[in-house]
């Protein structure tokens, strides 16, 4: 996609909490969009406006689609997606009857799926929908998301506009072709900054437990955790060797790794992540039903 054509498109979110944020405080350092926000609370309307200050804040659904926006990201709670849904399908309608198009939709609801989402909305076979995971680090440019495209209605050119979009605030863009897959997606990366938050604050405290200060620990641990992905993601050796080359024998990594292995940390990362995916279709069952 040619930079002109980025530069005169409407973003609009319909829900503007944290996943929203995350997006739109990532999308507002490239100023050739105009991006807008409905939100139903006044006070995080306004907490939005006040932290980005280009972005525009609207109260109801209706009045963002009433921009014409290019772009609608639906930022809201798996639990209400199909009452958004329903509410839009009528204006949406309208739209394609008298402009002949509908703006790209992305959804990045967890397990709410396409066939549910076409469903409620009712506009025929083509319609341009894309089901995005992304993950909160996206406020900073460092986000990974999960994409899965419907076929027929999603076209190139459709891609190449998300990929531009997500291209500011994602490092790692990775396009799913079966849609059951976005919840291992969701498992891994979805919801994964919690875990090495999780991590982290545990790191933290055991440090402060050893005899640093609050402060030291963390710094030392973030660095850590900064300092091992970036390894992760340059070295040319696999995981594993990174970690050997950490464990002297009989050394002090060995006595901790030997701890971390009895207490089944694989087992539990493993029933973390099969967990998340379990929550993802279950969310499915209960809230994407007809
Ligand atoms: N947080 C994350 O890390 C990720 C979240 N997601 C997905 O993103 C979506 C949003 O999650 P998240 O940002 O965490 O949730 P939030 O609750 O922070 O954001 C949802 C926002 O939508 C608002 N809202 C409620 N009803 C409506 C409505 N009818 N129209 C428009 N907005 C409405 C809510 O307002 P109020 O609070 O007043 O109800 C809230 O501010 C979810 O579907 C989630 O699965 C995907 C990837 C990662
Ligand atoms: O916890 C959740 O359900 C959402 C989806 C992935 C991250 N947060």
């Amino acid at each position: 996609m040619r930079a002109k054509e980025l530069q005169s498109l409407t973003i609009a979110f319909v829900g503007g909490g944290n996943m929203a944020e995350a997006i739109l405080g990532g999308l507002c350092q490239d100023t050739r969009y105009r991006l807008v926000f409905s939100e139903p609370s006044r006070d995080r309307r306004d907490y939005m406006k006040q932290r980005y200050p280009t972005v525009e804040g609207y109260s109801n659904n209706e009045q963002v689609l009433q921009i014409l926006p290019h772009v609608i990201i639906f930022a809201v709670k798996p639990q209400i997606m199909k009452v958004v849904m329903l509410d839009l399908q009528s204006r949406l309608h309208d739209q394609q009857q008298q402009l002949g198009f509908i703006p790209l939709l992305i959804s990045i609801a967890a397990g709410i799926s396409t066939t549910s989402i076409r469903h409620w909305l009712n506009l025929g076979d083509k319609l341009p929908l894309i089901r995005l995971m992304p993950n909160t680090p996206a406020l900073i440019g460092e986000g990974a998301v999960g994409c899965y495209a419907v076929p027929h209605g999603v076209t190139a050119d459709h891609r190449l506009l998300t990929e531009a979009l997500l291209g500011v605030v994602c490092k790692h863009i990775s396009w799913i072709e079966k849609e059951h897959l976005i919840d291992a997606v969701t498992a891994v990366s979805g919801s994964g900054p919690a875990y090495y938050f999780l991590i982290m604050e545990a790191m933290q405290n055991a440090g402060v437990e050893a005899g640093l200060s609050s402060e030291e620990a963390k710094a030392l641990t973030v660095q850590t955790c900064i300092g091992a992905a970036k390894m992760a993601m340059e070295s040319e050796e696999d995981l594993v060797t990174l970690r050997h080359k950490v464990t002297s024998p009989k050394g002090t990594t060995e006595a901790a790794v030997k701890v971390l292995e009895i207490g089944n940390i694989r087992h539990i990362l493993h029933s973390a992540i099969s967990a998340a995916q379990i929550r993802s279709r279950e969310l499915a069952e209960e809230f994407g039903k007809d």
